[in-house]
C-alpha cells in the first residue's frame, strides 16, 4: 500500500500522518503542494497545520495548489482520500466535502484528547471500528465548527454520512456534535481530531486511531 502524504507551506502534521502509514505496513509517499501528479499512490492523506499561514480561512488558499487538482480528480474516481483537521478544512474548501469549519464557537483554539463515536463503520477509513465504538484521540483546532445548512445536515444523517461524532462537552460548536464526515461513495473522509497522534500508547493518549490506517489498508488490499 503506497500512501501520499502532502505538504504544503505551513503544514505541521505530515511526518505523524507518515509514520501512522508506516505502522499500517504502508509506504508513505510524500507529496508538495506544487506536485501535477501523485507518483501512482494508492491512497492520499491531507494532513495538519497551517497550510499558507492560514490566510483568508483556514484551507482557502491550499484548495488552488496543483496538487489538489489531482486529489480532486482521483477522489471522484473512488481513491481513498483523509483530511485531517487542517485537511478536513481544506477538502471541505475543494467541496470534496459539504459545509464549511468555522472559528470555534467559544473563540478560542482549542487543544485536549477527546472521546469520539465512531458512527459509519462502513467508510474506507473506518472499516476497523466496531460501530459504536468510543475511541480517544487529540484534538487541536481553532476552527473547528462544522457548519452546514438545514438540508445538507438532513443529508448527512439520513445517509449515515456522520462518520464521527464529539462525546460529552460539544468542544467547538460543530452541528449535531459532527467531528467527521464522509463523501457518499465513503472515499473521502475528513475529520477535525488527530488519529495519526494517537497510534501508540507510549506517544499518544491511546493507540485509537491507528484503526483508520488499518482500515485503508484492508480497502486497499481488497480494491
Ligand atoms: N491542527 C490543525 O490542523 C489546525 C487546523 C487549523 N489551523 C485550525 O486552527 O483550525
Amino acid at each position: 500500500m503506497r500512501v501520499g502524504v502532502i505538504t504544503f507551506p505551513g503544514t505541521l502534521d505530515d511526518v505523524d500522518a507518515q509514520r501512522a502509514v508506516r505502522y499500517a505496513d504502508g509506504e508513505a509517499v510524500p507529496l508538495w503542494h506544487g506536485d501535477h501528479d501523485l507518483k501512482g499512490v494508492d491512497a492520499v492523506i491531507v494532513p495538519g497545520g497551517f497550510s499558507y499561514g492560514d490566510y483568508l480561512r483556514c484551507g482557502a488558499i491550499a484548495r488552488f495548489a496543483p496538487v489538489m487538482q489531482e486529489v480532486i480528480e482521483a477522489a471522484n474516481k473512488g481513491m481513498p482520500v483523509l483530511g485531517i483537521c487542517n485537511g478536513f478544512q481544506i477538502l471541505a474548501e475543494a467541496h470534496l466535502l459539504p459545509g464549511a469549519l468555522v472559528r470555534n464557537h467559544k473563540l478560542h483554539f482549542v487543544c485536549r484528547d477527546q472521546w469520539l463515536k465512531v458512527e459509519n463503520n462502513t467508510t474506507a477509513w473506518t472499516t476497523r471500528y466496531d460501530e459504536g465504538a468510543e475511541i480517544l484521540v487529540p484534538l487541536k483546532s481553532g476552527e473547528g465548527g462544522y457548519q452546514a445548512n438545514e438540508d445538507t445536515l438532513k443529508e448527512l444523517e439520513d445517509n449515515n454520512r456522520i462518520v464521527f461524532r464529539y462525546v460529552g462537552e460539544n468542544p467547538n460548536g460543530s452541528r449535531n456534535n459532527i467531528a467527521g464526515i464522509t463523501n457518499a461513495k465513503g472515499n473521502v473522509v475528513g475529520l477535525m481530531p488527530h488519529p495519526e497522534h494517537a497510534i501508540d500508547a507510549l506517544t499518544g493518549p491511546t493507540d485509537d486511531g491507528l484503526g483508520m490506517f488499518l482500515s485503508l489498508l484492508d480497502s486497499v488490499v481488497k480494491a
